[in-house]
């Protein structure tokens, strides 16, 4: 992690790598209200790059810029080298998108919709040549139900749909409609995907498909841009991440650039009455916090240099002594690397 703050003309950059995506110093305004402040980072091809963030911290407006459907504000934006508002018929073919909530129309079959966006995929400029070998994922491609065409059905058994062909979409599930959205962003073997909350909705299994078919675009060496709430999920897949907050990025870098800023945790619960901040030591630098719960007071130090989990001893010291001599009980201490939630709530806290 290189710094908790970007400047506006500041990049989260992979060294030595084709960019596919470059912003710099993006703004982006409704009306009077500017959703997204000065944001600037690279995506190298190849690479999975997560947005992560607060409700409203500017990520799908991020995306739909990147996405060519409204123009920037300020700041300069290149998609695949191309400007994607300008040049958008030149991009529209190269890139998969699966917005936060699609658009279908409920009357048409799962088959259907798949076939209809081949035709406007089509229209877009590109041939659709989906065949065994070119659609991501292990399929089959049986095409098995009589009339609907195998690539089609390829698509649905990429994402586990293949049983729902013949269902209207009004009548599937909201994780089977993100799965189907899933199937139509990655019809036409994009180079570039952008995933908008990807798995928001899906039950845990289908989220684990999902995740197996983003890896493989990721083997195939697809670039993806995914917005995700599930933490576990960037862990996973994203090579390099971004926390956003109110319209700025204010963490980025490799997961465990990430997680090595969040320091460590030391936590401890003291029992009886409630205490005052001023009483505890401060350790390495850092202060308590403090919280009062019927139980008694629950006690977090974040240790910044994170090396408190290895020497836990040292780090502890101060406190061991101050609970010494005070007589006092640690309950349940714990020493524990911080984690990315930790990173997240910490880009929250600071903030607030
Ligand atoms: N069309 C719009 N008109 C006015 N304000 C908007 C519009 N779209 C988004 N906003 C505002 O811009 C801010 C950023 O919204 P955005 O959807 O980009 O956030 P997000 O990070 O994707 O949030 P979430 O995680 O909740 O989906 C929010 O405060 C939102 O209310």
């Amino acid at each position: 992690m290189r710094t908790p703050q970007l400047a506006d003309t500041a990049e989260t950059g992979a060294v030595g790598l084709e960019n596919v995506i470059e912003v710099g110093g993006l703004r982006q305004k409704y009306g009077d209200f500017e959703a997204v402040r000065g944001v600037s980072f690279t995506v190298a091809r190849g690479e999975v790059f997560a947005l992560l963030g607060t409700n409203g911290a500017g990520k799908t407006t991020t995306m739909e810029v990147l996405e060519g459907f409204t123009p920037a504000t300020q700041g300069t934006v290149r998609v695949l080298g191309l400007d994607p508002v300008r040049q958008r018929r030149g991009l529209r073919p190269r890139i998969g998108i699966m917005l936060q909530e699609g658009g279908f129309f409920g009357d048409l079959t799962v088959a259907e919709t798949v076939e209809l966006w081949k035709g406007l995929s089509e229209d877009a400029g590109r041939p659709v040549t989906l065949s065994g070998t070119e659609v991501p994922g292990r399929l089959s491609l049986t095409g098995w139900t009589k009339g609907i065409n195998g690539a089609t059905m390829g698509a649905l058994e990429l994402v586990g749909l293949e049983n729902k062909a013949r269902t209207r979409v009004k009548q599937l599930s909201g994780g089977q409609k993100r799965r189907l959205d899933l199937a139509l962003a990655v019809l036409s073997a994009p180079e570039l995907l952008f995933l908008d909350e990807p798995t928001t909705g899906m039950d845990p299994e289908a989220r684990r498909t999902t995740w197996r078919v983003i890896e493989d675009l990721r083997e195939r060496g697809t670039t993806v841009l995914l917005t995700t709430h599930y933490l576990e999920e960037a862990e996973r897949l994203a090579s390099r991440l971004a926390i956003m907050h109110e319209g700025r990025i204010h963490t980025y870098g490799t997961v465990d650039e990430v997680v090595s800023g969040s320091g460590d945790i030391v936590s401890f619960r003291l029992g009886g009455a409630s205490r005052s901040y001023d009483e505890l030591p401060f350790l390495d630098g850092a202060a308590p916090t403090l919280t009062y719960t019927g139980e008694g007071t629950e006690v977090v130090y974040t240790l910044t240099d994170g090396q408190a989990h290895v020497r836990a001893h040292a780090a502890l010291s101060p406190l061991l002594a101050w609970a010494d001599g005070r007589g006092e009980v640690l309950e349940r201490l714990t020493v524990r690397r911080g984690t990315l939630e930790d990173a997240f709530m910490r880009v929250v806290g600071e903030t607030a």
